[in-house]
């Protein structure tokens, strides 16, 4: 075969294998076998092996990169990445209530999401493809490791948008690669991690990407920083756009009309929490119009128009019960 016809093979072979990954990685639906999936892998690195000029940054051959770096580079957030405030019962929840239909200047509509207990990050896409991947930091400066973040398969490194966009999620590690990590660690007589989010974390700070790819993390898309094409007029809006770009988002999040459903939902989550296969540490409310999130604003440290509900801590009452039976 000559070079036009491997540019052709491969670049089916790119988006075959794309398919079969978002399938598998984003949907949790693979429509072909593992053997297949491997097969059409085998097919591309042999044709690139052949063809290395035909390598491209989004092919899925080079989701793991090459060496590890020395040091991770600063990134400038121009849009903040703000913390959440807290509230921690029923009573919390009806005065955030009360706050925002009043600088609102009416009735709102409200998006409850599960609060992913992991490690915030930013994902920008220019041209369609994946150019950076950086920690939240400290909300306006974070770390640059879009080594790390391409190692997640449920990140798409391209998808079919040509305008600049970032999007904001919750990078986690499941609990079955957790329990699996600390496993193999107390094997090599290692310091298991606390929690998934410190594995998480401590994951995605690893300077050798070949060691962030072997840790099964994971991603759920829940905002949008910069896109100046942006025309969209909710939360919500938004959630189902990423979604139709094949960005992972959470699927348990909803819509609620007003606070008692919120208050609903928040108590259907205290009791389904543990059929997770992920850690959640609450619930994150938040206005679904775009120009009432506007009209309400921030506070130094977080919006005026989102507020986390948290459960009470597992570790203090099961510390409470050794305590007693002890
Ligand atoms: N952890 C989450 O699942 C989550 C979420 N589902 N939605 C938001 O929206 C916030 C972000 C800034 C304004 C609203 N934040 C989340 O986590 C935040 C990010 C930084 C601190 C919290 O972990």
């Amino acid at each position: 075969m000559n070079e036009q016809q491997a540019k052709a093979a491969i670049d089916q072979l790119k988006d075959k294998i794309n398919q079969y990954n978002h399938e598998y990685h984003v949907l949790d639906k693979p429509s072909v076998p593992d053997a297949e999936y491997d097969k059409r892998m085998q097919e591309l690195l042999d044709l690139e092996a052949a063809y290395p000029q035909l390598i491209t940054d989004d092919s899925p051959s080079q989701r793991v990169g090459g060496e590890p770096i020395d040091a991770f580079k600063k990134v400038e957030h121009t849009i903040p990445m703000l913390s959440l405030a807290n509230a921690f019962g029923e009573e919390d929840l009806r005065a955030f209530d009360r706050r925002v239909r009043e600088g609102a200047g009416g009735d709102v509509t409200y998006v409850c999401e599960l609060k992913i207990d992991g490690l915030a990050v930013s994902l920008k896409y220019e041209d369609g493809q994946l150019v950076q991947g950086a920690t939240r930091g400290n909300g306006t400066v974070g770390e640059d490791i879009t080594t790390n973040l391409r190692t997640i398969r449920s990140i798409p490194l391209k998808i079919g948008q040509k305008e600049a966009i970032e999007v904001r999620g919750e990078a986690y590690m499941p609990q079955k690669s957790f329990l699996a990590l600390n496993a193999a660690k107390e094997e090599n007589g290692e310091e298991p991690f606390a929690n998934p989010r410190n594995a998480a974390a401590g994951s995605l700070r690893q300077l050798d990407p070949r060691i962030a790819a072997k840790r099964n993390l994971d991603i759920f898309l829940y905002g949008v920083g910069q896109w100046e094409a942006g025309t969209l007029s909710s939360h919500s809006e938004r959630l189902d756009y990423m979604q139709k770009l094949g960005l992972k988002t959470n699927p348990e999040w909803r819509k609620c009309a007003d606070i008692d459903e919120v208050i609903e939902y928040v108590n259907e989550w205290v009791e389904k929490r543990a059929e997770l296969s992920y850690e959640i540490d609450g619930i994150v409310i938040k206005v679904d119009r775009l120009d009432q999130q506007e009209t309400l604003g921030f506070t130094a440290r977080s919006p005026r128009w989102a507020i986390a509900y948290k459960f009470p801590a597992e570790e203090a009452i099961t510390k409470l019960y050794d305590i007693e039976l002890s």
